[in-house]
């Protein structure tokens, strides 16, 4: 029965077939017919084969190993880490289109060839994914005079994140499908469309916005680099956190090589932290918002108040406090025994070790090996960074002291291992902000999947719930 030829046709006959449209949404427009008619067939073929047992253990243990969530662009696991579209991030950095102003080739894919891939399951031509980039910079030229002032008007001190979901949950006075669904405007087919248009101009949004954020905590909220329609989504992230040595402020004098690693490490990491299959607390909260049909502002706002949880997105500032804080405590930090003393310390002390452990990953997280590889590649930048040099030598001791310890399922590094020690060196060296950043990368994996709720007219979410009472019944 599984290999019936309907079967064979669901999974296999959905693919873009290499659509030569520049416009991702006519892309989408072209790709939705055969996908929506595949999710039917399936929906009334095959709905009740079973594809797990829930157990006790899974619904008071944060529904680990529950696998229940229907979710396209990415898929993770355990051992090989996450793939984008069936794609391992060496895939990627092999096929995806890069800037065409990369001096030397060797530079990092653009995040908005990510976006296509995920949106669409094909790698684009450089020309889509430059006719994307330009549009997310004509989308993204401005904020909404609301959000401006609302953003210049927040408490000094109040954490980026919580200035980020306020942003973003602000900016839902200017969306175009809650416009239309309040108006009654539109059916269900067209639901989509309205909310595509809102997901790309929020995440056309995303470079001011994290700019006004980090001019709020560093310079009182004055500009602090210019705005370019004629470049891509990370440089304009770049140069508004003031850290291009042309178009900004260039608040760490960074020279001409710096300034354009730099904005490659952006692109780097921007373009890997997009998206980790759905159940992640980001990806998770935002679809599940989504699927009350509030809108993309909404619903990634809410994904973004828990990407600002230390067990998620937050260890990447937890990580950089913890990396400062033991080379004040330690003699170097290539001292071995020294940071196995530490770490047991900690432990000790029940604290976790930040940027270690995994829900689904068990093993080194390839994002991880692939940010360490960023900086291998430059040592003359790197060699003399000693927390860099100690975030490295950390990825071979704390595996073998988490193992000892015996409780934790994944002993190896995490993406948020390393990627927020990179930032600082450049020089962005205030903590809180790191996962702002995170951010703007995960709008891309949650909000391609919201668009395809829409179109694929997938329900609202709504599981079973048991008491205590039940539980026990169950159990007897
Ligand atoms: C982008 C991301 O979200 S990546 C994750 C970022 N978060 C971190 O780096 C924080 C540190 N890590 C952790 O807290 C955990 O490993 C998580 C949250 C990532 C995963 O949680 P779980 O799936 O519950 O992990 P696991 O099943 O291994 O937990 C078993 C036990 O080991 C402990 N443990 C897990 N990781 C660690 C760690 N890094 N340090 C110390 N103890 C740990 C857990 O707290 C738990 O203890 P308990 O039985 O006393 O409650
Ligand atoms: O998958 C997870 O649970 C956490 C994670 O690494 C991510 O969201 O990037």
């Amino acid at each position: 029965m599984i290999h019936s030829h309907a079967m064979r046709r669901a999974f296999h006959c959905t693919k873009a077939a290499g659509s030569s449209s520049v416009g991702l949404k006519q892309v989408l427009q072209d790709l939705i017919p055969q996908r929506k008619h595949d999710i039917l067939e399936l929906k009334k073929n095959y709905g009740n084969v079973k594809i797990g047992d829930i157990t006790i253990g899974s619904v008071i243990g944060g529904m680990r190993g529950n696998t229940s969530m229907f979710w396209q662009g990415t898929s993770l696991d355990a051992y090989e880490g996450i793939k984008f579209q069936g794609k391992t991030i060496g895939d990627c950095q092999r096929l995806l289109p890069k800037s065409p102003k990369d001096s030397n080739g060797k530079g990092n894919f653009l995040p908005e060839s990510m976006l296509w891939l995920l949106m669409t399951g094909e790698v684009p031509s450089i020309e889509q994914a430059l006719h994307l980039s330009a549009e997310l910079a004509a989308r993204g030229r401005q904020l909404p005079d609301y959000t401006d002032k609302l953003m210049s008007n927040l408490p000094s001190g109040m954490h980026p994140m919580t200035q980020l979901a306020i942003g973003l949950a602000s900016m839902n006075k200017g969306s175009e499908f809650a416009r239309k669904y309040e108006k009654g405007d539109i059916g269900k087919n067209e639901y989509w469309e309205y909310v595509f248009d809102d997901a790309i101009n929020l995440i056309a949004a995303l470079p001011q916005l994290t700019g006004k954020i980090y001019s709020n905590i560093v310079a009182g909220g004055k500009p602090l680099g210019q705005f370019r329609e004629d470049c891509d989504w990370s440089y304009n992230i770049c140069s508004l956190l003031g850290m291009t040595s042309e178009d900004s402020c260039n608040r760490q004098n960074l020279d001409g090589k710096q300034s354009e690693d730099f904005v490659n490490l952006m692109r780097l990491y921007t373009g890997i932290h997009v998206d980790h299959e759905g159940g992640n607390v980001s990806a998770h909260t935002t679809h599940l918002v989504g699927s009350a049909l509030s809108d993309p502002y909404l619903s990634y706002s809410s994904g973004i108040m828990g990407l600002a949880g230390p067990l998620h997105g937050l260890a990447a500032q937890e990580v950089v406090r913890f990396l400062i804080e033991m080379n004040v405590m330690i003699s170097s930090p290539q001292s071995g025994r020294e940071i196995e003393q530490y770490l047991w310390n900690l432990l000790r002390c029940k604290r976790v070790i930040p940027g270690y452990g995994h829900a689904v990953l068990r093993k080194a997280d390839p994002r991880f090996i692939a940010m360490l590889d960023f900086a291998k590649a430059r040592p003359e930048e790197f060699a003399q960074d000693k927390n860099v040099i100690l975030m490295e030598k950390l990825s071979e001791i704390a595996p073998k002291v988490l193992k000892e310890h015996g409780k934790t399922k994944n002993p190896y590094p995490n993406v948020d291992s390393a990627s927020g020690i990179l930032f600082y060196h450049y020089g962005v060296t205030e903590l809180l902000f790191f996962t702002v950043i995170f951010g703007c990368s995960r709008s891309m994996g949650p909000l391609t999947q919201l668009v395809w709720d829409r179109a694929l007219g997938l329900p609202i979410e709504r599981p079973k719930s048991l008491d205590f009472k039940s539980l026990g019944a169950l159990c007897r």
